[in-house]
């Protein structure tokens, strides 16, 4: 006798941000929905990255904040201690990484949970250990991304820390090398140097945050280097060894440290997720989904899985139009151009839409301005910290914004007005006549704009 199948409409195969966002909507619209999670529902960013990360960054920041105040007002002593940071991860954020409430969320949708690795066995049909689920009228995919592990010499077998780790420790190293100087290795350095690591970063590519425009990833080298941060970039690690500390081998250099970090991307496996049972090719590193999220005919795929931004934002935006289009509704095809990004560093490195070197590449016409935050009113009145600026890349053709890099303290929150400009193609005349708040951070959007006026 075959295995009798379990017919449900929905089934989501991975319960990331996306994955539960999307679970729910349909859960809620009367579909009978199953969840399959092998981990944690709520999947990385409550429990490994975004929450417990920026824990740890406000809590760094406070130390930084307090280490300002001899410049400004009279004398302050920081003793960091990281029992407080472990603890609000552990018991605020986490609950010591246990999904009970977040499977009670999604339960209280009227979804059911089945706790295993998910995989398409045929079209419409997904396995679970010895369960079949038959899913009627779709399967999501959500399967989110893994920390990349870099083929090195030595690497493999190390206790070589990952993010997971990296939020889950009870003391801070007394030195560290991370490798890979994008977000998640930024984040991280700034964070244990503030608290007293010894830190070494080593990006292979010739600038932090390779993808950031040029003028952003000097302020933020800046920042580190002054804050003690060793920053090797355009180099490439050779050898690890590991006898109880770490030895990590460069070209012509030889860095020695308690941890290591490796935080050098993500990646994904669709060959266990069985996608070629529907088609699709599972030697890709990405799921290619159209404006609907459609895959291929009855599935659907939703955040890192589908290359379009790893981020939380991307992934419960993603759910939206998914649910939207399994439920039969209209859907707005999804639109990228104004996908916005915030690094939280101090100072924050903000994003949105194309730099100059994606815009050159698409447009006829670009048109660049920046505005220094240390010239503005407010950052002369903020004085230390007062890292940062404003960038803004301009179709010259359609004078409209087409990208835009915040950096500075609340560059994540600056980022706003000009993700609405770049999301809304407000003229730049139009934005121009706009009344900006004295004295704001924001407020240093203005001269940037006049120069594109002006030129
Ligand atoms: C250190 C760090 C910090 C970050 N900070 C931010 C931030 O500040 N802001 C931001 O927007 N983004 C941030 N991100 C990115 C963010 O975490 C992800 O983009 C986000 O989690 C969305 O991912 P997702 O929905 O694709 O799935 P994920 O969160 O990766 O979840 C996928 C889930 O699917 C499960 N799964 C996978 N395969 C199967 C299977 N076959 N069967 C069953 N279950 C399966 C996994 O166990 C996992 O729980 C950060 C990432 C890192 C690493
Ligand atoms: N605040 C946020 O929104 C936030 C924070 C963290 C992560 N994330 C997302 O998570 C994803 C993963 O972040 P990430 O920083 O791990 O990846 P990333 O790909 O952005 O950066 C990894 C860096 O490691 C470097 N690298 C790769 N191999 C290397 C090697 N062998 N030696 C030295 N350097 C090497 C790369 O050149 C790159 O600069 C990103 O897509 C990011 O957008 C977002």
């Amino acid at each position: 006798m075959g295995q009798v199948a379990d017919e449900v409409d929905v089934v989501v195969i991975g319960m990331g941000p996306g994955g539960e966002d999307v679970a729910a909507r349909l859960g809620r619209a009367g579909l009978s929905v199953v969840g399959v999670e092998s981990r944690l529902v709520g999947g990385e960013c409550p429990y490994y990255a975004c929450i417990p990360t920026k824990i740890m960054v406000r809590a760094a920041d406070a130390l930084a904040e307090a280490r300002r105040v001899p410049e400004l007002a009279g004398s302050s002593t920081v003793r960091p201690d990281w029992a407080p940071v472990a603890a609000r991860i552990r018991d605020e954020a986490t609950t010591g990484w246990n999904d009970e409430i977040a499977v009670r969320r999604f339960e209280s949708t009227g979804g059911r949970l089945v706790r295993g690795v998910g995989r398409i066995t045929a079209p419409g049909e997904v396995t679970v250990g010895e369960q079949v689920l038959r899913a009627r009228r779709a399967i999501v995919l959500n399967p989110g991304s893994e920390p990349a592990i870099p083929p090195i010499q030595g690497l493999a077998g190390t206790p070589l820390w990952t993010n997971r780790e990296a939020v889950s420790i009870e003391e801070v190293p007394e030195s560290l090398v991370v490798l890979g100087g994008g977000p998640v290795g930024l984040e991280f350095a700034q964070v244990f140097a503030r608290f007293g690591s010894e830190v070494t970063v080593i990006e292979a590519q010739s600038q932090l945050l390779r993808l950031a425009e040029p003028e952003a990833a000097e302020v933020i080298t800046d920042r580190l280097l002054a804050e003690g941060v060793r920053v090797r970039v355009g180099s490439a690690v050779q050898r690890v060894s590991h006898d109880g500390r770490f030895q990590i081998f460069t070209e012509g250099e030889q860095f020695e440290a308690d941890h290591l970090l490796v935080a050098t991307g993500r990646r994904t496996d669709l060959g266990a997720l069985g996608v070629a049972a529907v088609g699709l090719d599972d030697a890709a590193r990405t799921i290619s989904v159209d404006g609907r999220m459609r895959a291929t005919d009855g599935v659907w795929a939703i955040g890192d899985v589908t290359g379009h931004g790893a981020y939380t934002h991307t992934s419960v935006y993603q759910s939206r139009i998914a649910a939207a289009d399994i439920l039969g509704e209209q859907v707005t095809p999804a639109d990228y151009r104004a996908m916005p990004s915030v690094t939280f560093t101090d100072p924050e490195v903000a994003t949105v839409g194309l730099t100059e070197t994606q815009a050159v590449a698409e447009l006829d016409r670009v048109r660049t301005a920046i505005s220094r935050m240390p010239e503005s009113s407010r950052g002369f009145i903020h004085k230390v910290g007062n890292e940062g600026l404003v960038k803004l890349v301009a179709d010259g053709d359609r004078g409209v914004l087409v990208g835009a890099t915040a950096v500075g303290p609340f560059g994540g929150e600056i980022i706003g007005a000009l993700a609405v400009a770049v999301h809304a193609e407000v003229p730049i005349a139009r934005l121009s006549d706009m009344i900006f708040a004295y004295p704001t951070f924001h407020r240093a959007i203005e001269p940037a704009l006049d120069e594109l006026a002006a030129t």
